[in-house]
């Protein structure tokens, strides 16, 4: 049977690195911050930039397909997943480490036919990895197979997550309790890269047993989801059941049994979902 993806993977993989090559160019460069949803949900023109020539160079090769795409939905398009092909893109994912120059900084891209991802590539571009999986083919890292971690005690497992972009005190408040629950758990340490996706990628290599978050979006995860899940790992909603990559909440663990477990400490509350409400606000 003929591979239908296989040649849009590989464009996704030569893209990924030719963007990540923009973003390390402009990373002492891009000084033009500016603001979304909040006045630390930041944006760069290299954001922007990146995003453009992703679309660009996709739609040459393959003019019908779809995108969602984190810079055009915050500039009004659309953020609706159909059954037709969707490259779901999310330029730089880590705009407050590249503004800062705090190196872990990736760019997404997720592809989707029918609502499932087929394949996700995550660039982690200050590191030189790239993160690549085709849905029941493995995941990778420049090439090497990816297994989550094995480890099933919590106690000895090592936590991450973000505190995301709301300063609202409510939402803050939610946050940190999970946090201290998670926390006195106890766990052996709780980390975050700054970016959902290479958090994701690190569930996937084993170094972290558990990721969870509550304030992403789909273009953050969904490469992610597909890399996690081809490395052994599961996928959950934060208060358990299946995740909804749309549902702004995410569990992306080594195990259920680790995943159960955080979602037993996790104060949730749900944002507007990603496909009901304009991204701006
Ligand atoms: O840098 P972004 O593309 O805005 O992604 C954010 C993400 O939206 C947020 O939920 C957190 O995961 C941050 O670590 C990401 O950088
Ligand atoms: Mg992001
Ligand atoms: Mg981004």
């Amino acid at each position: 049977m003929a591979d239908l993806w296989q040649s849009a993977m590989d464009h996704a993989v030569a893209v990924a690195r030719k963007a990540g090559q923009v973003v390390g160019k402009a990373l002492h460069d891009d000084r033009k911050v500016m603001t979304k949803s909040s006045s630390v949900d930041l944006v760069t023109q290299t954001d922007q930039k990146v995003e453009q020539l992703i679309i660009r160079s996709v739609k040459e090769k393959f003019p019908t397909h779809r995108f969602i795409g984190e810079e055009s939905v915050a500039a009004g398009e659309s953020c609706v997943l159909t059954d037709e092909p969707t490259w779901i893109i999310d330029p730089i994912d880590g705009t407050t480490n590249f503004v800062h120059t705090f190196p872990f900084v990736a760019i997404s891209i997720g592809f989707s036919v029918n609502k499932e991802v087929e394949f996700g590539v995550v660039y982690s571009c200050l590191e030189d990895k790239m993160f690549t999986a085709r849905r029941g083919r493995g995941a990778f890292c420049n090439g090497a197979p990816l297994q989550v971690s094995e480890q099933t005690d919590i106690k000895q497992s090592m936590v991450a997550t973000e505190f995301g972009s709301s300063r609202a005190p409510e939402t803050v408040e939610k946050i940190f309790c999970s946090l201290r629950n998670i926390l006195c758990i106890p766990v052996q340490g709780v980390r975050g890269a700054g970016t959902a996706a290479i958090n994701m990628c690190l569930v996937a290599s084993g170094c972290v047993e558990v990721y969870y978050e509550i304030g992403t979006h789909v273009w953050d995860v969904a490469a992610g989801s597909l890399i996690v899940t081809e490395a052994g790992g599961v996928l959950m909603d934060v208060e358990g059941g299946d995740v909804d990559l749309m549902s702004r909440k995410i569990v992306a663990a080594n195990s259920k049994t680790i995943a159960e477990r955080i979602i037993e400490e996790i104060a949730a509350f749900s944002p507007p979902r990603d496909d009901v409400l304009p991204q701006h606000q």
